[in-house]
């Protein structure tokens, strides 16, 4: 599977997105066939130090025996721990040349909201973009504006071949649009982690 196959179906997680063990959930995600996770243990209620990296190497365990591919969320100290596939950084975030030269081996993805936020970005060190919010979402607290599909097809035509993903509000309902809008793959925190049927949900995507 190459790096667009893998961001197919992204979900993304923390305990703080979870009213049910984050374990169970993951199983149940893996079940439905995500190709991607990312530990984003972040915002109110988010677990800190030794319980985040406790939760953090179940996590990546589970997605190890289901070779489904790991990233962690803003923490370049939990890479090397949790043994993950790559890192997820924003504009506010740990610059991408550093990252890059701490882990020249490692994905590296980065989000990406607007022109502006392209042309100050080093894009040729990062294997993949987020792009978003694509719709409108109350799971992340600094959440921008929402951008829309445009927003995917802009991307896409500056960077035909750049592995991408949409973000923000995206649900087994308007999946299909962001995916016709040029995105390789969907990442979706809410509409998997509070379903009642998780891998029906993710099998939907
Ligand atoms: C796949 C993907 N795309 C975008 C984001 C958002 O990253 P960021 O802007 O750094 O915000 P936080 O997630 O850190 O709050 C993401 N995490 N994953
Ligand atoms: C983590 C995150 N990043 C975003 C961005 O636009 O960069 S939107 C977002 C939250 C996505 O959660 P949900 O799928 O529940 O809407
Ligand atoms: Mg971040």
């Amino acid at each position: 599977m190459n790096l667009q196959q893998r961001l197919r179906k992204y979900l993304i997680m923390g305990s703080q997105n979870c009213q049910r063990d984050p374990v169970v959930i993951l199983e149940e995600a893996i079940a439905g066939g995500i190709t991607a996770f990312q530990f984003r243990e972040k915002g109110p209620n988010a677990l800190e130090t030794e319980e985040k990296l406790e939760l953090g190497l179940k996590l990546r365990q589970l997605c190890r025996k289901h070779h489904v591919m790991f990233i962690v969320n803003d923490d370049s100290v939990l890479v090397e721990p949790l043994e993950a596939d790559g890192i997820h950084v924003g504009q506010n975030d740990v610059d991408v040349e550093q990252l890059r030269s701490t882990f020249p081996e490692k994905i590296i993805g980065l989000s990406v909201s607007s022109e502006a936020e392209v042309r100050k970005s080093a894009i040729d060190v990062v294997d993949y973009l987020g792009a978003g919010p694509v719709f409108g979402t109350s799971t992340k607290i600094d959440a921008k504006a929402p951008v829309g599909t445009e927003w995917i097809t802009k991307v896409r035509a500056m960077y035909p071949n750049m592995p991408l993903v949409g973000i923000g509000g995206i649900t087994a309902q308007n999946s299909r649009s962001v995916l016709e809008a040029g995105a390789d793959g969907v990442s979706v925190i809410s509409a998997v982690t509070q379903a009642d049927d998780v891998s029906r949900v993710v099998e939907r995507l």
